[in-house]
């Protein structure tokens, strides 16, 4: 896998320039002394199934604050990047680290917000208490009914407009409702790397916008590291610093403006694909109708 573009803001582009300040990250990528510990690092990484390699010499960092979506034809392995980031699925080579430190499951710096699964009609929860087993316990002495837990819930029901069926049981609610607790849920946390699988599926425009929006002031607040799945870039575009985009093995990292060119996604797809900028959305074209004979590239 090649990996022809770091990252390297700065080049004059102002939209560049405000993701830098936006994210606060100028420092990190020029090397100077304040260079923080990147949240996420992974380094020659790959990940082999049997005899299909997903992706190999992957290299490379998110800062703190910064906001990197992943995208991908189906079966290139995003997901799986998220499980070996969680923890739950170990290299074939290379390293990945949070916050310096090795990946690990059950890591409470790492929010996680898991692609859709409609959550059984008999579940026994309410949509308070999926948030609320989103808090870190050691933090927040869990188990003691606080006035501050109240309303750090509340509040984070409220951001991602889910106060109306709160107390209602889970498993009643519309996929999109349920989203939008899961939401909640991974922020709950306060943490410093937030990952998210496709968290926009299934909700309509106007909360794609809301929990954008809300990843991201979170992002702002607390300096989070995002890495953000998704097959519709459209939503975040004008959040995301980088782009890290998968195709059958190969990948670029850059900033949209770097990774999102018709030169770029042919040369990454090998067959051309075209890259229309309508309006400030991007339509891309072919891209679909030639990843299939990418997802078993490497097999
Ligand atoms: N534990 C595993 N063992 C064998 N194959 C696996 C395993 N986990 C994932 N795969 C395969 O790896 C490939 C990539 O899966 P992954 O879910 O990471 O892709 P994705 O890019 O997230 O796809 P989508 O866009 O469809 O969600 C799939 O073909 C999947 O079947």
């Amino acid at each position: 896998m090649s990996g022809l573009s770091t990252w390297a803001p700065g080049h004059g582009d102002p939209q560049d320039d405000a993701r830098e300040r936006r994210s606060g990250v100028r420092n990190a990528s020029r090397g100077d002394d304040a260079r923080p510990e990147p949240a996420i690092k992974l380094d020659g990484a790959g990940l082999t199934f049997g005899r299909r390699t997903l992706w190999h010499d992957v290299s490379f960092d998110v800062q703190p604050g910064e906001f990197l979506a992943v995208l991908g034809p189906n079966g290139s392995g995003k997901t799986s990047l998220i499980k070996v980031l969680l923890g739950k699925q170990g290299l074939s080579a290379g390293t990945a680290e949070i916050a310096g430190r090795p990946a690990r499951s059950g890591n409470p710096n790492v929010g996680y917000v898991p692609q859709q699964k409609q959550l059984d009609f008999h579940t026994p929860l309410r949509g308070r208490d999926l948030v609320r087993m989103g808090l870190d316990g050691h933090r927040w002495g869990i188990g003691r009914r606080s006035r501050a837990i109240t309303a750090k819930i509340d509040g984070l029901l409220d951001a991602v407009g889910a106060t109306s069926f709160a107390d209602a049981p889970v498993g009643m609610l519309s996929g999109g409702e349920q989203q939008r607790l899961r939401i909640a849920q991974a922020l709950a946390g306060d943490p410093s790397v937030l990952l998210c699988d496709e968290p926009l599926l299934s909700l309509d425009l106007h909360h794609q916008r809301v929990v954008s929006s809300l990843i991201d002031r979170e992002r702002i607040a607390r300096n989070t590291a995002v890495l953000f799945v998704t097959h519709e870039v459209n939503p975040v575009l004008g959040l995301v610093d980088r782009i890290l985009y998968l195709v059958g093995g190969r990948f670029r990292i850059g900033t949209p403006a770097e990774v999102m060119t018709t030169e770029t996604l042919s040369e990454l797809y090998g067959s051309k694909v075209e890259v229309f900028n309508v309006g400030g959305r991007l339509v891309i074209v072919g891209a679909e109708d030639n990843h299939a004979h990418h997802v078993g590239a490497g097999e």
